[in-house]
């Protein structure tokens, strides 16, 4: 099974919630770490002809050895995880959950140069990917339900600094039956950086 392949959204989950954190999935997230680092330092260089033959056949091998070992969905480390330091993943910067209640969450979050837009800024997709996986957060609640993004709308209201501490504050507004309406503010310091509401559908059995 590839990642093509789906199985009942809500056995995925459940299956996945059983994730325990041992030595070896922290040397996972060691390494996940130092794949950001990598990203943040490609991005910033232009190498020389022989500094770049010399990743390019390093990055073949490790890709090959990675290869070699591909699981199905089911089985990753890859997208679990999901205590303060948030799950394992790369699509966002690391989101670090200070408080974690059923209708509030704080968190916080440093973006590398991998996310750079231009002149400085935040990718804007990254804002609403940022806001998609903390109000994403925020509807799973304490109970860990199983919900979905039916809208995500991101307001940008001032440059998102990268290399800076960025505070994220999610809420739950209002609940009705299968529908959970969350709000998402990203700060710098005093500036309120971009807003976003969202709407999560929590899944029914079957449902992909
Ligand atoms: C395994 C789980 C991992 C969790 C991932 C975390 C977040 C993600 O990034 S998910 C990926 C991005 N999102 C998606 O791919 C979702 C794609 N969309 C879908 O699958 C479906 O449209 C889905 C599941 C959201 C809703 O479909 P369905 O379950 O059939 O709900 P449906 O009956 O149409 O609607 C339920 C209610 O929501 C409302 N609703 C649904 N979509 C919308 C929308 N876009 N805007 C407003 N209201 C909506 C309906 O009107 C209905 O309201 P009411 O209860 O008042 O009648």
């Amino acid at each position: 099974m590839t990642s093509v392949d789906f199985v009942d959204a809500i056995a995925l989950a459940k299956h996945r919630q059983n994730f325990e954190e041992t030595e070896h999935t922290r040397a996972y997230r060691e390494m996940l770490a130092a794949v950001r680092g990598f990203q943040n330092a490609v991005v910033q260089a232009n190498p020389s002809p022989e500094q770049l033959e010399q990743m390019t056949t390093s990055l073949q091998q490790m890709q090959a050895m990675l290869e070699a070992q591909a699981l199905p969905e089911v089985e990753r480390w890859y997208g679990r995880g999901g205590g303060r330091d948030g799950k394992l993943q790369l699509v966002t910067p690391q989101l670090i959950f200070e408080e974690v209640e059923d209708d509030r969450i704080h968190a916080h979050t440093t973006a590398g140069e991998f996310y750079i837009g231009m002149n400085g800024a935040m990718h804007g997709g990254i804002v609403a990917t940022i806001f998609d996986a903390l109000l994403g957060r925020m509807a799973a609640g304490t109970q860990g339900r199983v919900c979905r993004t039916a809208y995500l709308t991101t307001e940008y209201k001032a440059i998102t600094p990268l290399n800076q501490r960025l505070d994220l504050v999610a809420k739950v507004e209002s609940v009705e039956r299968r529908k959970r309406f969350v709000t998402g503010q990203l700060w710098h310091g005093d500036t309120l950086c971009a807003t976003a509401d969202a709407l999560f559908i929590e899944m029914l059995p079957g449902q992909q």
